[in-house]
């Protein structure tokens, strides 16, 4: 299914999603883009190789489908100055925290609104996207936006749309801990001694590894580990130095923090 997409914003998330439609040969001229400034307007048209401009009106009113893909702290006025522009179009919103109430209060009350919560992997076709629709949004409707999600990687519908603070702390922001971790990795291998570069590309490669196997076998993720841990061997020690770190309870803490802000964040911007 092929239809015009309209993305208001053309920043990390909308550029990720951008990149593997192409990858995945939607057509190019079937997709246009726009930012606040001209400036920012002519990078991502170099960048993504698509039209991007900075009339919002205009790039709706060619588009069947809108996505909004700015800061959630600009959406209210960014909507409130599109809604005069809407014929319709199926609205796809990639902002954490904002619901589809509020945006249908912004924007229309008749129009069919898909949530995504997409991740930045999604640029290299491995992205993990949640999704909710309201009920104005038509079989056709959650049907595109799921073509666009899996375009870029992998997607999974929530039925209630409070469950996307959840998805926004699984898969949304998940790709920054594994930064995090790769980060404190690299940094600890240098320190046991190793060159900056072999820390880098070890690291990598294992957690490329590690999720590649992960996903590709059957075996369950807590095996796995078993696997890899010889009893009284080398990794035993570390595991141990975790679970004695309480790792767990602070990567649950760390996701309660991270839906807990999607929602005060929906709270504080649609009052
Ligand atoms: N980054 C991520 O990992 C994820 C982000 N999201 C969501 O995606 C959305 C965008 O985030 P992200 O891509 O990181 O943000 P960026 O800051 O990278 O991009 C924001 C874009 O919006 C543009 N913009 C701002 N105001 C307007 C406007 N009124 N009209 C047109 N364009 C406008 C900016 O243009 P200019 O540069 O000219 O200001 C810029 O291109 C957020 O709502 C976020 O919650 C969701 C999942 C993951
Ligand atoms: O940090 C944020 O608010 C956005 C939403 C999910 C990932 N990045």
């Amino acid at each position: 299914m092929v239809r015009n997409i309209a993305f208001i914003g053309a920043g990390n998330m909308a550029g990720a999603i951008i990149k593997g439609l192409i990858a995945g040969d939607y057509p190019a001229e079937r997709i246009r883009a726009t930012t606040r400034s001209a400036e920012s307007a002519q990078q991502a048209a170099d960048k993504l190789g698509i039209t991007v401009g900075t009339d919002n009106a205009e790039t709706v009113r060619w588009a069947e489908v809108v996505v909004l893909a700015v800061k959630p702290q600009m959406l209210k006025d960014t909507c409130e100055a599109l809604a005069p522009d809407l014929n319709q179009q199926l609205i796809l919103s990639v902002a954490a925290g904002i619901d589809t109430r509020a945006l249908a209060q912004w924007l229309g009350d008749d129009l069919a609104i898909i949530r995504s919560m997409p991740n930045t992997p999604s640029q290299v076709g491995v992205g993990a996207s949640g999704l909710f629709a309201n009920p104005k949004a038509s079989d056709s409707d959650r049907a595109f936006a799921q073509q666009v999600a899996e375009a870029t990687g992998l997607c999974a519908w929530v039925e209630d749309e409070a469950l996307i603070h959840a998805v926004t702390a699984v898969s949304g922001s998940g790709p920054a801990y594994y930064f995090l971790f790769m980060e404190a990795m690299i940094e600890a291998a240098q320190k046991l001694g190793l060159d900056a570069e072999s820390a880098r590309t070890l690291t990598l490669q294992t957690a490329l590894g590690a999720a590649s196997l992960a996903a590709g076998v059957d075996t369950p993720v807590d095996q796995l580990k078993r696997n890899v841990m010889s009893p009284g061997g080398t990794t035993e020690r570390a595991i141990h130095t975790f679970e004695q770190g309480e790792l767990r309870e602070l990567v649950e803490k760390a996701m309660r923090e991270c839906a807990a802000r999607s929602e005060s964040l929906g709270r504080e911007l649609t009052q």
